[in-house]
């Protein structure tokens, strides 16, 4: 075997051994600028739900970022203004001209982003190289995705919701920081709220008519959330029959309402056998500080304050603190484990 098929054999084994998206950019990245001897390399990636934003991993700056937050971020619309880039996207395939060859990392109907390769030498073969990573790019991606997925109901499982969180915080923080440089405001309007969302008396629904029909139950309930949420808000199933979504909303009476939308369409949805299900949920507004597990904390005092005040209702977490109805905690990190 030649040594350039052991330094690829080598590549292929470093990119198959990642288990997450930023990883898995850098490595591949790293490994095509290695085979490729100098060239220049961009790597755009889709941020999922966060307004088609891009991350960009780029090894002209020969140091790529291990934190998301320090990625810079470029708009779908502005990408697109490259007639390179709007020519991938719509045709699916690589696109080239005199000094760049931009190819789309997708699958199965899932957009991933684009690979953008400057001054690429002696085309044909490197292409093929550039080819396979982009196949094996897009292989991981779906695995990975696949991977965060609950597989009952299709949502993000439990698993995914730190990570998802953390990245949307960082990704706040950066855009937060963006705009205050461009002297813009835009980032300050913009606000996630997380809610905690319990079916009621789900245990007699199990007891009465069987575990199977409690998973249709689930089934339906997701498939109402996903329908009436907006593509931008983040759907979990947190465990048994806990979801939580985040909402991104500007004003909390914009979040409420969300909310209560979805609660209602649970309560006139007809489910054959049973009738009616309902739904309660807790919801607290996300400081940009906080650690996921004070959030999620927050919103379940709120579910629980829904659950002991009648059910089928939405309770606002920062409303109850305001009320005096929950204590607030002496400090944010308060845990109670046990
Ligand atoms: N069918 C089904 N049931 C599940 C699953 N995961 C958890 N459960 C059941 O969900 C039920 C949750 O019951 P409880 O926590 O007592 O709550 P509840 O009956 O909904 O009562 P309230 O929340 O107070 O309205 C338990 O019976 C669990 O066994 C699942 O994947 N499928």
């Amino acid at each position: 075997m030649s040594a350039d098929s052991n330094q690829l054999i080598d590549k292929v084994v470093d990119v198959t051994n990642v288990k997450d998206r930023l990883s898995l950019d850098q490595i591949v990245i790293l490994a095509i600028k290695n085979l490729l001897g100098d060239a220049n390399i961009n790597l755009y990636r889709a941020i999922p739900h966060v307004d088609s934003f891009y991350y960009v991993v780029s090894t002209q700056s020969n140091t790529l970022s291990k934190y998301e937050s320090e990625l810079v971020t470029k708009s779908f619309a502005q990408l697109q203004q490259d007639p390179l880039f709007a020519r991938c996207y719509s045709n699916q395939h690589m696109q080239a001209d005199e000094s760049r060859c931009v190819w789309p990392l997708s699958k199965l109907g899932i957009h991933y982003g684009f690979i953008e390769i400057n001054n690429i030498q002696q085309r044909t073969e490197q292409q093929a190289v550039v080819d396979n990573f982009v196949a094996i790019y897009c292989n991981l991606s779906y695995l990975i995705n696949e991977a965060e997925k609950d597989t009952l109901t299709g949502l993000y499982n439990r698993k995914t919701l730190d990570g998802r969180l953390e990245q949307l915080l960082q990704h706040a923080q950066a855009l937060k920081k963006h705009s205050s440089q461009q002297g813009r405001s835009d980032a300050e309007k913009r606000h996630y709220w997380i809610a905690l969302i319990d079916i009621d008396h789900f245990k007699t629904i199990n007891d009465t008519y069987g575990h199977a029909y409690g998973d249709e139950v689930l089934i339906t309930i997701s498939k109402l959330m996903q329908k009436k949420f907006r593509k931008e808000d983040l759907l979990f199933r947190y465990g048994g029959e806990e979801f939580i979504v985040i909402i991104d909303a500007t004003t909390e009476d914009t979040a409420l309402m969300v909310l209560n939308r979805f609660r209602q369409s649970v309560e006139q949805h007809h489910f054959s056998t049973i009738g009616r299900v309902t739904i309660s949920a807790g919801v607290t507004k996300v400081d940009l500080m906080c650690p996921s597990t004070t959030l999620v904390g927050q919103a379940d005092k709120a579910l629980y304050f829904s659950k002991s005040h009648g059910r089928n209702c939405v309770s606002y977490y920062q409303d109850l603190v305001q009320h005096g109805k929950v204590a607030e905690p002496k400090f944010d990190n308060d845990i109670e484990l046990f």
